[in-house]
């Protein structure tokens, strides 16, 4: 390679695994395998789309998610033990590219208090578990968990002799966030000195948020300790705090590539499509200041910038709004739009329908909307489409239809109708408020006996003419879901919303009322 130019900065997308640790964004299989084709879309190089040993549900995403992505290398999470690794492996199995990921604590406080081994066993175990893997795949990567509040001589020795077992890439994990760019950076800088068989594998970096470092810890690492290989997520989705946000490494990188001198594989305009489609699945909704993908972050509100950016729009713009896949709206979609414009669009946002009757089912919902409200943006195109989506899921419950009444004073009443596997029934209640009402109407016939977590409201766009979009998270015997609708009226999300949850927690092995 000729002196001096650029090296690769792989994209390590973690969304639908550390991602999904986010307590209540776990994902259905359907919605992972959404992503993951956002991601592969997106040419990110590798996905890790779970962690297969940890329920079927998991294994069954990841394997089919193996069995689709094509571009992308897909990898599974493992604990450092055979079953774990045998499992990842299975779930792999139909993929073109395939990953093993395995970690093992190194700290010192999770060998003692966590794993309670001591560093001798764990040293053993570490090499055992990289040996077997590489059985299935010659792709490994091993994960020191902890690492960066591990002693530096016993990561040296673990490291070491992992890539001596095959490891091909070394994740240098910062797992609680407690790294300082400077320090962390200057950690892996010294273990790729002092490993004697670093350069046989690829140094990654994998860094939370929990001081709100992970972007600026991530980046030490590439430019301090030559790490090629940066673990991320969409929106910094993750554990706790979060993990890195994919979108603000890629753009940090491409945009100070006078600084940074690596090439990165991404499609950048498939960045904005990629978090509205986490954040509408996962029910968290993006900060309007977040960098790079909040509303505001190409929004100019000052006299002197608005003027300025008029006058030439890199006075105030560092990155251009198109070039993350905000859409410059050249065309206004409403009810006189025609097909075409309208399959354009859902091109633009990356949005692939499967077949041409799926297409036709969305304009028609795109129509009935236009019917409704003026001018259709995009967010409202990604929540019909997404409720067209859902609506291919075999809903158990759909929603029909619903009156309810308020009034100062009075207590608020609703009545319900909806089908219960395809049969339609009707219930009324009142409640505390008009979605109380709704709820418990609802309930009066499902008996779901589920907990509400989370009820949020976020108007899709601006002004009173904004569909609502409703996202209801509902627990029930340890499994967490989120339901999502969105209507102009947001009573009627809600319902769809809540419908939409207990779609997710029924099963027909496991009825939520046995009695339907
Ligand atoms: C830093 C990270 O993000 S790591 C990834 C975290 N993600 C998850 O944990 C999500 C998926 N996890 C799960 O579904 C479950 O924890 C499972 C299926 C993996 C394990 O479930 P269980 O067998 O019930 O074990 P449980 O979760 O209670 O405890 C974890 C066990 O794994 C051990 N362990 C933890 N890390 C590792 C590791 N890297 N390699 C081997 N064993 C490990 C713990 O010491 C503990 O062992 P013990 O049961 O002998 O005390
Ligand atoms: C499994 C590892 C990489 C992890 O998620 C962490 O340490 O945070």
């Amino acid at each position: 390679m000729a002196a001096n130019s650029p090296e690769k900065l792989i994209i390590f997308d973690t969304t639908l695994r550390d991602g999904e640790q986010s307590p209540g964004a776990s994902m259905t299989k359907d919605e992972k395998i959404r992503i993951a084709k956002q991601l592969e879309r997106m040419k990110v190089d590798v996905i890790e789309a779970g962690f297969a040993a940890a329920s079927p549900g998991d294994f069954e995403a990841i394997k089919a998610i193996a069995g689709i992505i094509k571009d992308s290398t897909v990898c599974s999470l493992s604990r450092a033990n055979d079953k774990d690794i045998a499992r990842a492996a299975e779930a792999l199995q139909p993929a073109e590219r395939k990953r093993i990921h395995t970690f093992l604590a190194t700290s010192p406080l999770h060998m003692e208090k966590k794993l309670r081994m001591t560093p001798d066993q764990v040293f053993e175990q570490a090499r055992l578990a990289v040996r077997y893997a590489r059985k299935f795949t010659d792709d490994v990567e091993f994960s020191p968990e902890d690492g960066s509040r591990s002693d530096m001589d016993f990561l040296c020795r673990v490291l070491e002799a992992v890539i001596a077992e095959g490891a091909t890439t070394i994740n240098f994990a910062d797992t609680v966030g407690y790294g300082v760019p400077e320090l962390y950076g200057h950690m892996l800088k010294t273990l790729r000195e002092r490993i004697p068989n670093s350069d046989k594998a690829i140094w990654s970096v994998h860094c939370h948020n929990d001081l709100g470092m992970a972007v600026a810890n991530s980046l030490a690492g590439v430019m301090i300790g030559g790490a090629r290989q940066v673990e991320c997520t969409i929106n910094g989705l993750g554990e706790r705090a979060g993990n890195t946000a994919l979108e603000e490494i890629v753009m940090a990188v491409k945009t100070r590539r006078d600084y940074f001198n690596l090439d990165i594989g991404i499609d950048t305009t498939q960045i904005v499509p990629a978090s509205k489609l986490v954040s509408q699945i996962t029910g968290f909704a993006v900060q309007p200041n977040k960098s790079v993908v909040g509303a505001n972050a190409f929004a100019h509100a000052s006299g002197i910038h608005q003027d300025g950016v008029l006058k030439a729009r890199d006075t105030y713009e560092i990155m251009r709004a198109e070039d993350v896949g905000w859409s410059a709206n050249k065309i206004v979609l409403g009810k006189l739009s025609g097909r075409n414009a309208f399959k354009q669009r859902l091109e633009e946002l990356g949005i692939a329908l499967e077949s041409e009757t799926e297409v036709n089912a969305a304009f028609a919902r795109f129509k009935e909307l236009a019917d409704r409200k003026s001018e259709i943006f995009d967010e409202d195109i990604i929540a019909l489409v997404s409720d067209e989506q859902h609506s291919h899921d075999k809903e158990f419950y759909r929603f029909v239809s619903l009156s309810q009444h308020s009034e100062t004073g009075e207590k608020p009443s609703a009545s319900v109708v909806f089908s219960i596997d395809g049969k339609e029934s009707s219930c009324e209640a009142e409640g505390n408020g008009p979605v109380d009402a709704i709820v418990n109407a609802i309930e009066t016939k499902v008996a779901s006996g589920a907990e509400l977590l989370l009820f949020s409201v976020n108007a899709i766009t601006t002004g009173t003419q904004s569909q609502g979009e409703v996202t209801m998270r509902l627990s029930k015997a340890g499994r967490i879901v989120n339901g999502v609708g969105a209507d102009l009226d947001i009573v009627v999300a809600s319902a769809k919303a809540y419908l939409s949850a207990l779609n997710k927690l029924h099963s027909k092995s496991e009825k939520l009322n046995p009695q339907l």
